[in-house]
């Protein structure tokens, strides 16, 4: 239901209540953190992190870097925009007429891309913020390898690096987001509705990782439809299963959809990492996940194709419905997880 008020024109509202929700919490340091994570990405596809050793300074740093970024004047930030795909956005949201209470940067986190044209890369950054994000990538990507590697010897793979190679890999297709959703004052006419700041959807990649301020606002889709508030948590960072772990899994692992709810208060930031696969990979179930006779529930495709195919669909469209060998297959697989 799109409210009229000029400034919010045409950005959805929701329905504000929503269940608070214990996230599973992985301790990286502790020996029985894979048998959770495989749990959280069947049961949730979603899961928290802590014990991750980032600094918490550095991540205050980034964040004031990159808050100096949405401070800046509407005209001044507009000449980093639209995104096409990457560089500022405000509102919209991709190419497809979706909209949101929000700002942000995107980037490429290609190194083929950074080494032959890092304005193409990454539009709009400073010197300062382009490094504190290098170092932040960095990181979290290893952080991202690890927890690959703990399922890929849960689910035993053939290889441990079976998963994480693809987004070690220097063609890694992986991107860099930071969002800006601010306070939103008009929001209190609402009556008990919310306005939407990220409209609902699953991510395309492999695996997302997430680290806000602490600001609520984000929510995630359980397996009965029902949306659940994630208690926020600046101290640690949120895990999410994108699409293409879904169908390396065939279907056990689930991509979780998500949104976030604008406040009336507190502005939220939040910094994503999006780890993708190289253009040229294909993606399909992984040899060792798969039970003997036991067969592909989607039709085979690269990631470069898949990307092609995400980016002709609206945010919150169901983008994997169209690689399903057949949706009986598929909602039979989900049954029985
Ligand atoms: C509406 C769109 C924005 C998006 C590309 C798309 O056509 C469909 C997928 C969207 C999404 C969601 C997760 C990430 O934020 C993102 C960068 C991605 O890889 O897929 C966005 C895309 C975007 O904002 O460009
Ligand atoms: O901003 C957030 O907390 C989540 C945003 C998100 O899901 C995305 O950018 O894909
Ligand atoms: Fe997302």
């Amino acid at each position: 239901q799109p409210i009229v008020d000029g400034n919010l024109a045409h950005i959805k509202t929701c329905k504000a209540a929503a269940n608070a929700v214990a996230i599973p919490v992985v301790d990286l340091s502790e020996s029985g953190a894979k048998t959770v994570i495989a749990d959280a990405c069947r049961d949730l596809g979603f899961f928290k992190v802590i014990n991750h050793r980032i600094s918490m300074d550095f991540l205050a740093d980034m964040e004031a870097e990159a808050m100096k970024f949405f401070k800046l004047a509407p005209q001044e930030k507009a000449q980093f925009g639209p995104p096409n795909p990457f560089g500022y956005g405000s509102k919209v949201i991709g190419p497809n007429g979706d909209v949101g209470w929000v700002e942000y940067l995107l980037f490429s986190t290609n190194p083929d891309l950074i080494s032959r044209n890092p304005n193409f890369a990454a539009p709009g950054i400073s010197q300062t913020l382009w490094e504190m994000v290098s170092e932040y990538v960095s990181a979290v990507r290893e952080m991202a390898c690890s927890v690959l590697e703990m399922i890929a010897e849960e689910l035993e793979m053939e290889a441990r690096e079976a998963l994480s190679r693809l987004i070690s890999d220097e063609r890694s297709d992986s991107c860099f987001r930071v969002n800006h959703y601010p306070a939103c004052p008009e929001l209190q006419a609402l009556s008990g509705r919310s306005l939407i700041g990220f409209g609902e959807h699953t991510d395309p990649q492999i695996i997302s990782v997430l680290r806000s301020n602490n600001a609520s606002g984000l929510q995630i889709c359980d397996a009965d439809a029902t949306w659940l508030s994630v208690p926020p948590d600046h101290t640690t960072f949120f895990f999410i299963v994108g699409d293409s772990l879904q169908v390396m899994t065939n279907g056990r692992f689930r991509s979780v959809k998500h949104r976030v709810l604008a406040d009336s208060r507190k502005s939220r930031v939040s910094m994503i990492y999006f780890g993708g696969p190289p253009l040229t990979e294909k993606i399909t179930p992984l040899a060792g996940v798969m039970e003997e006779g036991e067969e592909s529930l989607y039709k085979e495709f690269t990631w470069c194709e898949y990307k092609k195919s995400a980016y002709k669909t609206r945010l919150g469209d169901n983008r994997l419905s169209l690689f399903e060998k057949s949706a009986t297959a598929a909602a039979t697989a989900a049954a029985a997880q």
